[in-house]
């Protein structure tokens, strides 16, 4: 069984971004999240890449790496994986299939058991993400379900993830993509900020995904979104 198929929640780190004063990563760890991706767009370095996972690799919580690039990748016996975007609604196919040619083609060290893809349907026209991959963000939630459907029927890919960076979704889209879908994780990421935001975006999707606030408010914003989310799957859907 893949590891996320448990996952309810998982903080991700941007090694761009610092931590509020006074938190720690061990604080991050014990959020009681269930898993640390460490990734985001902008200004990633292999430098800064290695300083959080090392950070974080010594506490219990599974640690996964998120590059933005094969320049960022960083290979450390402490991590549990790495999951490797692939951006279906990407207006460049560098970010479908041709950063990976260039990963398999320059990296050696590529340990194929630990890596997993992501199937990305970016839909924030103002993120980063967006910008930096040409995304074709105006679909309405027939098309992203049938963006779900492709990724996992056509590409076999295990998650699924809709991206919202910076902004709270739609829920119609999140649970468009979660009807499409009949063995893959959806993960959700975007703008979830307390446990209300949590909670209805864990109705919806498999995983919900906090980035921002970690750097920005810090441990009691992110254990109010663990609580969030834990809730929502108490209740039968
Ligand atoms: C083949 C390898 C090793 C990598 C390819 C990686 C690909 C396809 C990257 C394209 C998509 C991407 C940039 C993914 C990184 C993870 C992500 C979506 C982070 C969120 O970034 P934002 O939150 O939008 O960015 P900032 O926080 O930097 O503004
Ligand atoms: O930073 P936020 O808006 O929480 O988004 C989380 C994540 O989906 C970004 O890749
Ligand atoms: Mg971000």
């Amino acid at each position: 069984m893949n590891a996320w198929a448990d996952w309810d929640h998982i903080v991700k780190v941007d090694p761009d971004k610092t931590l509020p004063e006074g938190v720690t990563y061990e604080d991050v760890c014990a959020t009681g999240t269930d898993a640390i991706a460490v990734g985001g767009t902008m200004g990633v370095t292999e430098e800064k890449m290695a300083r959080v996972v090392d950070a974080c690799a010594t506490y219990d919580v599974p640690v996964y790496i998120e590059p933005s690039g094969t320049s960022v990748v960083v290979h450390d016996d402490g991590l549990d994986g790495y999951l490797i975007p692939v951006v279906f609604n990407a207006g460049d196919v560098a970010w479908i299939t041709g950063a990976h040619k260039e990963w398999a083609r320059l990296d050696h060290d590529i340990d194929w058991d630990r890596t997993f893809t992501e199937a990305y349907i970016v839909l924030n026209e103002d993120s980063s993400v967006a910008t930096y991959t040409e995304a074709d963000c105006d679909l309405d939630p027939d098309a992203v379900a049938a963006y779900a459907t492709v990724a996992e029927r056509m590409f076999g890919q295990d998650i699924v993830y809709i991206e919202y960076s910076g902004t709270l979704g739609d829920t119609a889209h999140v649970a468009a993509a979660h009807d499409a879908l009949d063995e893959a994780t959806l993960f959700y990421g975007g703008g979830v900020h307390d446990y209300d935001s949590a909670h209805t975006m864990g109705q919806h999707a498999d995983v919900v995904v906090v980035g921002d606030l970690v750097h920005d408010e810090g441990i009691d914003a992110v254990e109010a979104t663990v609580r969030g989310v834990r809730d929502a799957k108490q209740v039968p859907q």
